[in-house]
């Protein structure tokens, strides 16, 4: 036997066990996909009408579940990748969930949504947060994705700014890497005269558009998505976009990861009318208000000391009631349920000039 045909049959009998193991891994997942229909038969039939299709508290476990479990060799966010993927088909057998985000197709909140919801959620477009608020505040749409904070660039105030007055509440966050590109018709840097993009993710590329086209002029739009469509109509000109906008608008990726911070991260929430119940692992997030005078905050904030429970981040902004008048977005680890931070919130309304709960919802899983 030559050397060739022996490889051939070692390889043949290797995609033989591969063939074997696909037929029950289809058995296993159709199987799955049944209980899922047999837990939509249950919800239905519950005289219960809060009864809930989407239980983001269960998907998160179940992720977790899965990385901890997971032996290798693959990476455990590739494992819970796939897993997000079946729930996500499962839940669509059960019922197909729609959620808004900040359009057009292919910016990075599209993705954050697909990311949190998996590939079987309907997104739906939309052209201002504002927008995105109303149609789940109307139950056009289940859910909603917005931006909220930036490592490089910090917050987007419009969407904390749209929390004091909405009704809606948290009930997920998506932390997303943002990677830029640069993306044109054009064959060389030389040629490129405009660079479009939405502002921040002209700022996160500040420093390498500085060095790299020093004479272009910069131009401030609405997304990114909405900077590559003006840039696939135009031969000289650029945009800072992701992939998914290359792919979409048909640009050549002329020079890839500009981003001047490499960990730069977006942190997107998932608003809507539903509350999720303990995960075991949580974030709450709150919108507080103190009276403004010396030590306010402090002692706003002092009951979470006491109570031992930590603030991941706390950001202020004008309450448009007063000038120097503060609202806080305050975020802390654990449920609202969860003994210590009931009784570190009771004692905080009790204080507080505004208090409301904005949501408790599980931490990224991925
Ligand atoms: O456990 C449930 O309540 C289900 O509906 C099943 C399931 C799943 O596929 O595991 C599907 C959707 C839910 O969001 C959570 C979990």
């Amino acid at each position: 036997m030559t050397k060739a045909t022996s490889e051939e049959e070692e390889l043949g009998a290797v995609r033989n066990r591969i063939d074997a193991i696909d037929q029950e891994l289809l058995a296993l997942i159709s199987e799955r996909a049944r209980c899922a229909q047999q837990v939509a038969h249950i919800k239905t039939a519950a005289t219960d009408r809060s009864v809930q299709f989407y239980r983001p508290e269960r998907e998160s476990a179940i992720l977790r579940r899965i990385k901890d479990a997971n032996p290798g060799p693959l990476d455990g966010e590739e494992v819970a990748r796939l897993f997000r993927e079946i729930m996500s088909a499962c839940l669509a057998l059960e019922r197909p969930l729609n959620a808004a985000f900040l359009g057009p197709e292919g910016t990075f909140t599209q993705a954050a949504a697909i990311k949190h919801f998996g590939h079987s959620v309907v997104t739906k477009a939309m052209g201002t947060i504002d927008e995105i608020f109303r149609e789940v505040e109307s139950d056009t749409c289940d859910f909603g994705v917005v931006p909220v904070e930036n490592s490089t660039e910090g917050v987007v105030s419009h969407t904390l700014d749209l929390f004091m007055t909405s009704p809606l509440m948290i009930t997920g966050e998506v932390c997303l890497r943002i990677h830029h590109h640069l993306l044109s018709h054009a064959e060389d840097l030389g040629a490129i005269g405009t660079v479009y993009s939405h502002q921040q993710s002209l700022a996160q590329c500040r420093e390498w558009l500085d060095r790299n086209l020093p004479t272009a002029e910069r131009v401030a739009v609405g997304s990114n998505a909405e900077a590559a469509r003006l840039a696939a109509q135009e031969p000289n000109a650029a945009a800072v976009a992701g992939v998914q906008a290359a792919e979409i608008y048909d640009l050549k990726v002329l020079a890839e990861r500009i981003e001047d911070e490499p960990s730069n991260t977006t942190r997107f929430l998932v608003i809507g009318k539903q509350d999720s119940p303990p995960s075991g692992q949580d974030k709450t997030s709150l919108l507080l208000s103190c009276q403004n005078e010396s030590g306010g905050l402090h002692s706003l904030l002092a009951p979470m000391a006491v109570h031992g429970i930590s603030m991941t981040r706390i950001e202020s902004r004008p309450s448009r009631r007063g000038i120097w008048d503060y609202v806080f977005f305050v975020d802390i680890i654990g449920h609202r349920s969860d003994p210590n931070v009931a009784y570190a919130l009771q004692s905080l309304e009790k204080d507080a000039l505004l208090f409301k709960v904005l949501g408790s919802y599980p931490i990224a899983v991925l």
